[in-house]
């Protein structure tokens, strides 16, 4: 059997009962960190309060040899991840190739950043659109940097219809974790480029830490939310198109939103 448990959003305490029983249940434990990251803990505490070795994958062991899902054929496998497993992530493909082998597999859900947001902010889940990520830009071989211009693209189709856009930011073993400051930095040098005079004036809501007992809620025009301190990370965004009265009114009273948007 293959179990996918989420582990919620900050430290080890976060995973649901199931989850811990599942794992206390486990012949062995394997976990990824890349698509996400529990900044309240470390594998020592974890390995400690579940009482079981972790051992930790890399995105080449879990996306492109995968081997040790055989052993899910005899024995009872753990596989955990941030937040929910399945969301944001491309593990539904380790399922599948879990079952073509006759696997038995398992879902155990785990919150995650996606519905976190909503609760932080007060933005109402039904009123969110495709989501993006913004890359952390590369350089190539002859000195040239990219930078993708797909989540621009995305926020302002979203914002044509109406609807809000979940920003997830970037995570790379070089660059480390992307901030909320240079995701929107991204975005403000593509729309100077374009010239499109689109991102500046637009409401944001940057959310630090969700998950901890601290976590920072700040709405703000774009122009000033770029230079505000956010701390560690993890960061998102979400970048909401018109406001429902209720979400402008949430967006002042939980994410010290400027008054100005209740007009
Ligand atoms: C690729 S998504 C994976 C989401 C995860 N599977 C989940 O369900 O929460 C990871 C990104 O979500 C955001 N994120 C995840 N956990 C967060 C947290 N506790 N606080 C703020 N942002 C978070 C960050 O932008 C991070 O780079």
């Amino acid at each position: 059997m293959l179990n996918f448990i989420g582990l919620g959003l900050y430290d080890e305490k976060d995973i649901s009962v199931k989850g811990l029983e599942t794992i206390k249940n486990a012949d062995k434990v394997y976990l990824e960190f890349y698509t996400s990251h529990l900044f309240g803990t470390d594998i020592k505490k974890m390995e400690q309060f579940y009482g079981k070795k972790i051992h930790v994958l890399k995105r080449e062991d879990v996306e492109q040899h995968p081997d040790w899902i055989d052993e899910a054929k005899e024995k009872n496998i753990v596989f955990l991840t941030g937040g929910d497993s399945m969301v944001a992530t491309t593990h539904v493909d380790l399922r599948i190739r879990a079952i073509d082998k006759g696997i038995k597999t398992s879902v155990i859900h785990g919150a995650s950043i996606a519905s976190a947001v909503c609760g932080l902010t007060g933005l109402q889940n039904y009123r969110f659109s495709k989501s993006t990520t913004i890359p952390f830009p590369y350089t190539t071989g002859r000195g040239k940097t990219i930078v993708s211009e797909v989540p621009y693209d995305t926020i302002k189709s979203n914002f044509e219809q109406g609807l809000h856009t979940l920003v997830y930011l970037d995570i790379d073993m070089d660059k480390g974790y992307m901030s909320i400051n240079k995701g929107l930095e991204i975005l403000q040098g593509i729309d100077k480029k374009r010239r499109e005079n689109f991102i500046n004036d637009k409401i944001a809501v940057g959310v630090a830490r969700a998950g901890s007992y601290n976590p920072v809620i700040k709405a703000d025009y774009i122009s000033s939310l770029i230079d505000f301190e956010f701390g560690s990370p993890l960061h998102i965004l979400a970048i909401p198109g018109p406001l429902h009265f209720i979400e402008a009114e949430a967006l002042v009273k939980l994410a010290d939103g400027p008054e100005q948007i209740l007009d």
